[in-house]
């Protein structure tokens, strides 16, 4: 009993250290995302402006059960649960349909006018 309350404060700092040490990776992480998902909305802004000119529809089912079945198959093999990445993808794609129709909408209205 002694012993366990000796070592407290070495304890207490090795776990401050170990949660500041991922903490500090998770940080890193969590920039690197923000930072591709950027690029990713910067590409798919552009497929927006593409699909608006030349009148196709704002979304793709085929490539999208392609893209699901890619990234289902990556995460496996990465120990990710697919079913996660199933819904981040789904949730990305959500979010770029939404932009798609916006600017189709945008591109509609200025061609009336
Ligand atoms: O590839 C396309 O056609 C896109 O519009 C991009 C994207 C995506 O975000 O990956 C978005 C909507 C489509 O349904 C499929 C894929």
């Amino acid at each position: 009993m002694e012993k366990a309350s000796e070592d407290r404060p070495e304890q207490e700092a090795f776990v401050r250290k170990e949660l500041q040490r991922l903490r500090d990776s998770i940080d890193n992480l969590d920039a690197a995302l923000v930072h591709l998902l950027a690029e990713r909305f910067k590409c798919t802004q552009e497929v927006g402006r593409l699909k608006a000119e030349y009148e196709l529809p704002p979304a793709d089912p085929e490539r999208e059960a392609a893209q699901i079945r890619r990234l289902r198959a990556l995460a496996e093999q990465s120990k990710l649960d697919p079913v996660f990445a199933e819904r981040f993808l789904n949730f990305i794609i959500a979010e770029v349909v939404r932009h798609h129709e916006l600017i189709a909408s945008n591109r509609a209205a200025a061609r009336a006018t």
